[in-house]
Order: C-alpha cells, then sequence, then structure tokens
C-alpha cells in the first residue's frame, strides 16, 4: 500500500480521503533532517506552508510521486528540484481565496478603528473612548497590488464599503479591471494616492521587497499598509523604520520574513496588528483545501492526472511523448513574445504551421499560453489552467493553422498586443531538437533562445552593430552570438544578441539614444 507522509495540520476530511488509497501518516512540527530521514519511505508528501520542502527533502524522496500543498503559494517547496525528479506538486488555486481576502479585509477595518488595542484595553477594566479615534475607509483609495483571485475579491468588497480601489498588476487587462470596478495605474501612483495599500502578489525575486525604504517614502504619511500575501514582500526592516518615524501610519501583517515571528521590533509598535499566518484559517477553507489536495494525491497514487499540477503538464503520455519537443517550443515563443510585448497582453495569435497544423497539435497552444502567461503567474500557471487563466484575464486567443508554410518541417509563429505594442515570433526545430526564433516582427532571422538576450529595431547603416557592440563591452556585458535581419539593404531591421550576462539597469535606454536605433528589448529565457 502507497504511503502517505502530512506534515502540517490538514483538516480530518484530507486524511479520510488519502486513507482511501494509502497508509497515511500525520508527522507535525518535524525538523528538515527528520524529514529527510523518513522521506525514502513515502509516495507522497502534503504539507500547508510551515514545512519547508527543500531540494534535499526533494532528492531524499526517491519515492515521492506528489507534493500536494493544502493552500496557493508554492514557495516553500522547491519546486524546480521537484520537477527535475519528476515529482508533481499541486496546490489548491481557489480553496482559500474568500478566506484570505476576508482576512485582509478585517485587517484594514481592524487597523482603522483600533479594534486590537481598544479590546485589549476593555478587557483590562478601561474605558477610553478618546484614546481610540479611528479612520473610515469609506471614499478612501485603496491601492491593491495584485489583482488575482484573492486581490479581485477584496476589490469587490472594498468596493461596496465606497472605497475607490486602485490596482497595479502589470499581467491583468484594462477590460477585466474595469469589469471590477478598478483603475488601473502604476505603482508609482498607487504609492502616491493609496490611504490603504493592500499586497496580493505571489513571492517572486520580482516581489521580494516591492515595500521597501524608497517606495516607502513615495506613500502619504497617513497610509496603512496590510499584507496578508507573503513575508519578504515587504522590506521589514524598512517598515519598522517608517512606522517609528511615523513616515506611515500603520501596518496589518499575516506573514512575515522569518515565520515564526521571532525576536522583533514590530511586537512593540502601537501601530502594528499581526496575526500568525491565519489568512487561510477558516473551517470552510481547510476543508476546501485539504478535499481538493487530497483528492489530486489520491488520484495521482491511482495512476489518474491531477487537476491543478504547478510543473507537471496534464497531457496523456502518448499525447505528451509526441509534442515534447514542439512543447518547449511553443513554450519557449509565449514566454519570448509576452516579454517583447511588454505583459498585459490582451491577444495571442498562435499560427501552427506545417506539421504542426493539425488538430492534435492543440497542446501546443496551452503551452503557447503557458509560455506567454509565464512572466506572471511563474509555476503556477500549467497545461491545465493555462488557457482558463488568459480568459480570466481577459487574452483573447486566436488559433490559426497554416499546412502550407513549409521551410522547416513544423513551426509555431506567435503574436502578441500588450503595453509595448504588437509583436510577433517564428520558433522551429532543428533536425536535432534544438530550437531556433527563426522571425522576429516579420524580419527573418536564425538565433537559439538564451538566457539574456537583447533584440533592437533599428535602421541598417554603416556603424550601427560597432556600437552596440561597444556600448555592450563598456558596462562589461559580454556577447555570446549576434545576428541581423533585414529585408532590404539599408531598411529597417533587426539584430538578436545573446548575452551571457543580464543587461544592467539604464543600459536600455542608452541603447535606444544610439542613432539608428528605434527601439530595445531585453527578455530573459
Ligand atoms: N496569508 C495567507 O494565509 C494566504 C496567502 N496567500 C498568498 O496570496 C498570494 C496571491 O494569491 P491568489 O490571489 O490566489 O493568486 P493569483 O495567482 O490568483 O493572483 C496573483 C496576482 O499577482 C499578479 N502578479 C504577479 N507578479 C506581480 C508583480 N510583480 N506585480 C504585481 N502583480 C503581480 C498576477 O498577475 C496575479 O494576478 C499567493 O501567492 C500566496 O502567497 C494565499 C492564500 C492564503
Ligand atoms: O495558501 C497559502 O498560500 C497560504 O499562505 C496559507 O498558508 P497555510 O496553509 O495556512 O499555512
Amino acid at each position: 500500500m502507497a504511503k502517505v507522509l502530512v506534515s502540517d495540520s490538514i483538516d480530518p476530511v484530507g486524511v479520510e480521503i488519502l486513507s482511501q488509497v494509502a497508509q497515511v501518516d500525520v508527522k507535525t512540527g518535524l525538523s528538515a533532517e527528520e524529514i529527510i530521514q523518513i522521506i525514502p519511505e513515502y509516495d507522497a508528501l502534503m504539507l500547508r506552508s510551515s514545512t519547508r520542502v527543500t531540494k534535499e527533502i526533494v532528492e531524499a524522496g526517491s519515492k515521492l510521486q506528489i507534493i500536494g500543498r493544502a493552500g496557493v503559494g508554492v514557495d516553500n517547496i522547491d519546486v524546480p528540484a521537484a520537477t527535475r525528479q519528476g515529482i508533481i506538486v499541486v496546490n489548491s488555486p481557489e480553496g482559500n481565496t474568500i478566506a484570505a481576502a476576508e482576512h485582509a479585509l478585517a485587517m484594514m477595518l481592524s487597523l482603522s478603528r483600533h479594534i486590537p488595542d481598544a479590546n485589549q484595553s476593555v478587557k483590562a477594566n478601561k474605558w477610553e473612548r478618546n484614546r481610540f479615534i479611528g479612520t473610515e475607509v469609506y471614499k478612501k483609495n485603496l491601492g491593491v497590488v495584485g489583482l488575482g483571485k484573492i486581490g479581485s475579491h477584496v476589490a469587490k468588497v472594498a468596493r461596496s464599503l465606497g472605497m475607490k480601489i486602485l490596482a497595479y498588476d502589470p499581467f491583468i487587462s484594462k477590460e477585466r479591471a474595469d469589469q471590477l470596478g478598478c483603475t488601473l495605474v502604476d505603482l508609482e501612483l498607487l504609492f502616491a494616492e493609496s490611504d490603504f495599500i493592500t499586497l496580493h502578489v505571489p513571492k517572486t525575486s520580482e516581489t521580494q521587497h516591492l515595500i521597501g525604504r524608497e517606495t516607502l517614502a513615495k506613500m502619504k504619511p497617513t497610509v496603512r499598509i496590510i499584507n496578508c500575501s507573503r513575508g519578504g514582500i515587504i522590506d521589514e526592516l524598512a517598515l519598522i523604520e517608517a512606522l517609528e518615524s511615523g513616515r506611515i501610519a500603520g501596518a496589518a501583517l499575516d506573514v512575515f520574513e522569518q515565520e515564526p515571528l521571532g525576536e522583533s521590533r514590530l511586537r512593540e509598535l502601537s501601530n502594528v496588528i499581526l496575526t500568525p499566518h491565519l489568512g487561510a484559517s477558516t473551517t470552510e477553507a481547510q476543508v476546501g483545501v485539504a478535499v481538493d489536495v487530497a483528492e489530486q494525491i489520491r488520484d495521482v497514487l491511482l495512476g489518474l492526472p491531477a487537476r491543478s499540477a504547478v510543473n507537471i503538464p496534464g497531457l496523456t503520455p502518448d499525447v505528451m511523448e509526441k509534442l515534447r519537443p514542439y512543447l518547449q517550443l511553443a513554450e519557449t515563443m509565449g514566454n519570448l513574445v509576452s516579454q517583447l510585448a511588454g505583459g498585459r497582453c490582451d491577444s495571442l495569435n498562435v499560427r501552427l504551421q506545417g506539421e504542426l497544423a493539425t488538430k492534435d497539435s492543440q497542446p501546443l497552444v496551452v503551452a503557447a499560453i503557458k509560455g506567454l502567461l509565464s512572466q506572471a503567474l511563474r509555476e503556477r500557471v500549467n497545461y491545465v489552467n493555462a488557457a482558463i487563466e488568459a480568459k480570466e484575464r481577459g487574452i483573447r486567443v486566436i488559433e490559426t493553422r497554416d499546412a502550407s508554410t513549409r521551410d522547416y518541417s513544423g513551426s509555431i509563429h506567435l503574436e502578441a498586443n500588450g503595453s509595448m505594442g504588437t509583436h510577433s515570433v517564428t520558433g522551429a526545430l532543428l533536425s536535432t531538437g534544438e530550437i531556433r526564433i527563426t522571425d522576429l516582427d516579420e524580419f527573418p532571422i536564425n538565433v537559439p533562445p538564451s538566457n539574456h538576450m537583447l533584440f533592437t529595431l533599428h535602421q541598417d547603416m554603416p556603424g550601427i552593430i560597432g556600437k552596440i557592440g561597444a556600448l555592450l563591452g563598456s558596462f562589461n556585458v559580454n556577447i555570446a552570438s549576434m545576428q541581423v535581419g533585414r529585408k532590404i539593404i539599408r531598411g529597417d531591421a533587426v539584430m538578436a544578441l545573446s548575452l551571457d550576462d543580464p543587461l544592467p539597469e539604464g543600459l536600455l535606454s542608452e541603447i535606444t539614444k544610439v542613432p539608428g536605433i528605434r527601439d530595445a528589448y531585453t527578455v530573459k529565457l
């Protein structure tokens, strides 16, 4: 019989479901070393946010087929390590949406009316009516950072409280924001105009310390910040300084850079409310996430696909085998075109060409969407949810098939319209299976994708390539390969460079100042 380790406390209904197919051991509070010791016995691991699934744990889990996160954020799991080892990672994308949103709203109202302190005061036999004068949220600006599932619900409810919602989410279309009654703004404006700011973004390298010394300095002195997303999105030290100096008015925190919260000056501040990561802790949400994830673990142990796998495509093994190299091609092209189009895409045209112009190649469209959304959703987007996520974000996906294109055995052409305009790419596979970008904005090129790339649209004229090379050199950026594509001599042209190093901040704007350069884009693949 299969064995499942449940390493954080979950609702008993989850254990019941797992027990249908496996021996279930609930062992909470284990150290990493203790988990490493016992994990080789287990076929599945189910957890919440307290267990940190490190690379070492994943690698020790030689029998593990699936890791189930009874919640949303998988930032406590080394997902790349699990993927490399072929372990499916699943979560419950919607099970605790309402709970987390309601907690953020409760935190906002508690903060504005001093409820925790007033409660303590009455319980200490005091009656301090003048000490606890609050602020209304009615007609105030609420800045919502991250307009996904939780952020959207917060926005909806806050609107009914009479608040005006300013939202920042580079991956949400204006139409979707309009539907929710939110004004999409850039972060600068959100920070400058908000009376309350609530964070609902995943923890990624982009969101790490999104709120820090510099950003806090741009906010109103009366602003109150609520964080029910992840610790580390706020630089805690900078926040403490801003609260101590009165630079901002207050904060309500459910999540911390280190959990459980250790020694911290946060505990001493009167303008702060703290809860111990309770966003998902409602009876309803805990039943929801436990059922959602336990069912998926049960299914995978029975050899069935998982519905919310964050890392493994939910394709049948034979389709997967046939399309595997092209899935990677479509995903890479989707990722590339989303970065050229600048996020917030409202349309994606997918043209499957040559041999790929068949019905069976439908998963390639999904793979292209997955690539397109990967900047926004990281490992949360998968083959199962990519199309739904695109629809919810107001992205129109148009598929065409053109069997007559015969330049490679099969190629994929993508065109996306986003905040930086309309851009297109074509990609194909060489007979060796290597990926080639064969066309950029209708200019023919032939370059392999690489980690750091620079593309320019420029006028074909003598000296321009040298100038770009010299400029990159002066910033110590090494060029691995370079290619120019043009249609006519001295007309418009594109340049595609693979770089060994990321482009330093500020260099892109220097490149666009070079005479003859019309536009320049950096891409990370
Ligand atoms: N305190 C708690 O107990 C809970 C915390 N959470 C946290 O809340 C987060 C959000 O959850 P959901 O709304 O369900 O996820 P979601 O994926 O539906 O929404 C996240 C949104 O953030 C946006 N986003 C990504 N990068 C961004 C960036 N750099 N700037 C602005 N927006 C960006 C995405 O486009 C997306 O719309 C989770 O990742 C998790 O970490 C979730 C549940 C409970
Ligand atoms: O679902 C999430 O992302 C959460 O943060 C909830 O965490 P928890 O399962 O309550 O430890």
